[in-house]
């Protein structure tokens, strides 16, 4: 703790336990810009729990000790593809934020796999035997060869009818193992096994060992009891060269127990290979790259090294996290004071902006093509065209325009049908862009076809979603109540609604634009909670669809922007309230909370 606190240049306790006494004492007198270090979560058994109510009951405990203001950030990447309590449900249940670890972390790993350059080749080792395996699946097809080394390696030796002695074995796995061999050799995948292992008598840094045959390990002097703890070195050598003729590589997992210096010679002539080969590589693994270092490596002598083992695999299938819909896009701002003061959900200074499809002066009107994201149909120089809208073109439209990202959020709101292509150009490009959909059902579940519900939505990494967009209240005949409903929909299921109020054409020309704009707010905020209220964005979207377009003046805008409106909702807390998008000016003006 003492260093800790030397480092983070603040006081930092450690509590004696995760949620017991010790740590209650600790947080109830824990003072503005001071740490406090819980016991290993891992100790109480909830953490790690299959059953949700298990995990949430253990969540439910850690969030209490944050009291009432409290906010998540994880910087964990190690375990980050875990669905644990203090991973997942902890995200689930407060503002969370992603660590500059995490998005570091994933900004490269998805940039790698992007555009993977061939050959590719993946070494697997270490001891999770089955964590690895079930990687393989996603690889076969994938990568050209997988050098296949540490514990695992015994039971592809097992799958191939050889005897292992008393190695690490995980026999249920052998038929799965099986499987791989036969798709891998369809899929243009190879797989190298080791034709050597380093025999040790017993799992002792001492232990008398040999070398033998991988396949007549029965055969060294200790016979059945032999342990294969280490790749021989004929292997070594076949796997340095395949790494020495590729262009990218990937390594998760030590060759043998590297800790012990009688079986450290398999990794050490691994990384060694990393380090004299041109292509681009990664070394990914808690272990894998303790043993870099522990072997005398420095960091600078390989592409990256990650963190994660398991976790740079889920990144690596640009998969979202179990935790990842509860994260807000930005990651946790590293310039923040740490001490005291946690980030609001819409940062200072930064405010929502949504495509205001029929504001002419809409900032990116012309490159974004708003039209053809609010239809389904992109219009390109040669007219509009039906079918799919591309996401490619617009996500590349937006990020090549010179827009200023830190100071008004941009989000787009494409058909369901291409929200996948805008997550996979989002992630992938890591676009600085949220996303949304255009409506969601109130209901969770049931006989409602065709409907989107707001699970569908979180599963895609949707920040956003409209509710009450023109459309839906017109055509749709959206009650104030439906939109209602569908707004705590959005909340329940940790998506922010984007509310969309606004009058069309007669209710304009009859002049009762604010009074009617502000029922449908009051309507649609009613039952929230000050927290929800604080999240909300509500969108003044003036003119129907029906009515001849006929834009309402910058006059109106501004009447019926929060700092003119007459009487906001009564909300024990402001809300976040974007101002119309009627110039860039307007925008980067700071936000007016309402009057509460
Ligand atoms: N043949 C083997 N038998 C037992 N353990 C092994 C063997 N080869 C490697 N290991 C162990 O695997 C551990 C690392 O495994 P793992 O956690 O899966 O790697 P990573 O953290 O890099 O993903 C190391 O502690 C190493 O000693
Ligand atoms: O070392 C870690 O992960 P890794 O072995 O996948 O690199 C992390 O501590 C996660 O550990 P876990 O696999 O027990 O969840």
């Amino acid at each position: 703790m003492d260093r800790l606190a030397e480092l983070a240049g603040f006081k930092v306790t450690l509590a004696g336990d995760t949620v017991g006494s010790s740590a209650k004492e600790a947080a109830a007198s824990l003072q503005d810009g001071e740490a406090l270090v819980l016991e290993n979560v891992r100790f109480d058994a909830r953490e790690t729990s299959k059953d949700d109510a298990e995990r949430g009951a253990f969540a439910d405990e850690l969030v209490a000790l944050t009291g009432d203001n409290g906010a998540y950030v994880d910087d964990a990447f190690g375990a980050v593809h875990r669905k644990h309590a203090s991973v997942y449900d902890v995200a689930t249940r407060l503002p969370s934020y992603l660590g500059d670890l995490v998005h570091t972390e994933v900004e490269v790993l998805r940039k790698l796999t992007a555009d993977t350059q061939r050959p590719y080749v993946v070494v697997l080792g270490g001891s999770k035997v089955s964590d690895k395996l079930a990687v393989i699946d996603n690889l076969i097809g994938k990568a050209d060869t997988i050098l296949v080394g540490g514990g695992m390696l015994f039971t592809f030796l097992a799958a191939a009818g050889h005897k292992v002695a008393s190695s690490l074995l995980e026999e249920d796995q052998i038929p799965v193992v099986q499987d791989y061999l036969k798709r891998a050799s369809d899929a243009g995948t190879e797989f190298v096994v080791p034709t050597d292992v380093v025999v040790a008598e017993k799992f002792a840094a001492d232990a008398a060992h040999e070398t033998v045959a991988a396949d007549a390990i029965e055969d060294s002097s200790f016979g059945a009891q032999g342990i294969g703890l280490d790749i021989g070195p004929d292997s070594a050598a076949a796997f340095a060269s395949r790494i020495k003729g590729a262009k990218t590589v990937f390594w998760n997992g030590p060759m043998g127990v590297f800790e012990f210096e009688a079986f450290s010679a398999g990794t050490r002539a691994i990384a060694q290979a990393l380090t004299e080969t041109e292509a681009f590589t990664v070394v990914g693994g808690g272990d894998s790259a303790a043993a870099v270092r522990t072997l005398g490596f420095a960091d600078d002598q390989f592409g990256h090294i990650s963190t994660g083992g398991g976790a740079s695999w889920s990144t690596s299938k640009a998969r979202n996290f179990p935790a990842s819909a509860s994260w807000t896009a930005r990651q946790y701002p590293p310039s923040s004071p740490q001490a005291g003061r946690l980030p609001a959900r819409q940062p200072a200074g930064r405010s929502l902006i949504k495509t205001f499809w029929r504001l002419r002066d809409f900032v990116y009107e012309r490159r974004f093509r708003p039209q053809a994201l609010h239809r389904g149909q992109l219009e390109n120089e040669h007219g509009p065209r039906a079918g799919h809208y591309p996401p490619a073109e617009a996500g590349l439209d937006l990020s090549d325009a010179k827009h200023d990202y830190s100071r008004v959020e941009v989000a787009v709101f494409p058909p369901f049908t291409d929200l996948r292509g805008v997550q996979t150009l989002v992630q992938g490009d890591d676009l600085d862009i949220a996303y949304g959909g255009q409506d969601l059902s109130q209901f969770d579940s049931g006989a409602y076809t065709g409907d989107i519900s707001g699970q569908f939505l979180n599963k895609l990494g949707c920040k956003y979603v409209l509710v009450g967009h023109s459309e839906r209240r017109t055509i749709h005949n959206e009650s104030d109540d439906v939109l209602n409903a569908k707004v705590k929909a959005a909340f329940k299921h940790g998506v922010t609604p984007v509310l969309c109020v606004g009058e069309g054409l007669e209710v304009r020309q009859a002049g009762t634009h604010v009074n009617h704009t502000l029922e449908q707010l009051r309507a649609g905020v009613a039952g929230l909670t000050s927290e929800q209220a604080a999240e909300l964005v509500v969108a003044y979207e003036p003119s129907g669809p029906l009515a001849p377009v006929k834009l309402p003046d910058r006059r109106t805008h501004r009447r019926c922007a929060p700092p003119s409106a007459p009487s906001w909702p009564r909300c024990s807390m402001p809300m976040s309230l974007p101002r119309p998008a009627c110039s860039t000016a307007d925008r980067s003006r700071p936000t007016t909370p309402p009057p509460s």
